[in-house]
């Protein structure tokens, strides 16, 4: 069984301003509201894709039932930890370029916290577990990889799609992937990553370090995948750029839909990147027969 974790939920609130200007009133056109929060975004995605998952993670107040509601419509199995505090709002503005605007997110009680973790001991030797997302500010730094420990001493696999020491401390229990973009992998490794060949050798120290692949998405200049056998590039397809909040988890998503279902690396890689770029090229998270329509378009090459 696939699960998702999403410690830090949110509503998306996408606002559309043409002409922005700060410090003055300006008013809004097209506004929109999607449940948003990386984990959320990509078990939206596994299920367009014909994949089962339960998302879990922490939920409150108005906000929590909304995102709730929205993915029971999705036929999405959810099973949160409900808090007091609202779930955040994160605010979208699309003003010709994109300025995004993240909450800290609800204060998270030791008492559910716990709750959390007895769900994550339930999970079994084939299960995996994606953790994605920023921490809320109350839990400490270390809640995933005290999550992705549980996960390592049951057997079940984990992806984590997180930044900095979040991310850096579960290496120790060796995660399935991880799948961080360029900017986030050189932050990691305090060095500049814009190239295909450095986010190779970038890449290269994290499996040095326990990781058992790594993903590194480079935006329009395409995405590589990395693990003790293999190099792979992958071209991202050309197209118009509407919206790239959950481009990346999209390719999480089709990634481990394709994975899961038996496919090789370099087609898991080929539909997860095509999942990320029908994302970028569309409103909301991407469905299945955009990806598919732009699988051709994406050349996948080994270099390694
Ligand atoms: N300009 C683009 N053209 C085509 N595809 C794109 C473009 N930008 C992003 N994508 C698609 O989105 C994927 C993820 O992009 P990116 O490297 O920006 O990751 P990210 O920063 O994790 O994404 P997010 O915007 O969700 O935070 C890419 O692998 C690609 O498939
Ligand atoms: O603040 P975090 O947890 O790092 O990121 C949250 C977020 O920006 O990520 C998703 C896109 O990847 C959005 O749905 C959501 O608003």
């Amino acid at each position: 069984m696939i699960y998702t974790c999403t410690l830090n939920p949110s509503i998306d609130y996408l606002i559309q301003v043409d002409d922005f200007k700060l410090g003055a009133l300006n008013r809004a056109g097209r506004t929109q509201f999607f449940p948003g929060g990386k984990g959320i975004n990509v078990s939206r995605v596994l299920k367009r894709f014909d994949t089962e998952s339960t998302a879990i993670g922490f939920a409150g107040g108005f906000t929590g039932e909304y995102i709730q509601n929205f993915l029971q419509k999705e036929n999405i199995t959810a099973d949160f930890t409900e808090v007091s505090d609202d779930t955040r709002i994160n605010v979208k503005l699309k003003t010709g370029i994109e300025t995004e605007i993240n909450g800290a997110g609800p204060e998270i009680p030791a008492e559910q916290q716990e709750q959390l973790i007895d769900k994550v001991r339930q999970l079994e030797k084939g299960d995996l577990l994606v953790l994605a997302g920023s921490i809320p500010s109350s839990l400490p730094a270390h809640f995933y990889s005290r999550l992705a420990g549980i996960c390592r001493s049951a057997g079940a696999e984990t992806v984590i799609d997180t930044t900095g020491r979040a991310l850096e401390e579960t290496f120790q229990y060796e995660p399935f992937l991880i799948k961080p973009n360029h900017h986030e992998i050189g932050e990691l490794l305090k060095t500049k990553v814009s190239s295909v060949n450095e986010a190779v050798y970038s890449a290269k120290k994290l499996l040095d370090r326990g990781v058992q692949n790594v993903i590194v998405s480079l935006a329009g200049e395409g995405a590589v995948l990395v693990n003790k056998d293999i190099v792979l590039k992958a071209s991202v397809p050309s197209g118009e750029v509407k919206n790239s909040v959950g481009a990346g988890d999209s390719v999480v998503a089709g990634f481990i839909s394709a994975y899961t279902k038996g496919l090789s690396f370099e087609e898991a890689l080929r539909t997860g990147v095509s999942a990320g770029s029908a994302t970028a090229f569309s409103e909301d998270l991407c469905t299945k027969a955009e990806a598919e329509k732009l699988r051709g378009d994406i050349k996948i090459e080994k270099i390694g």
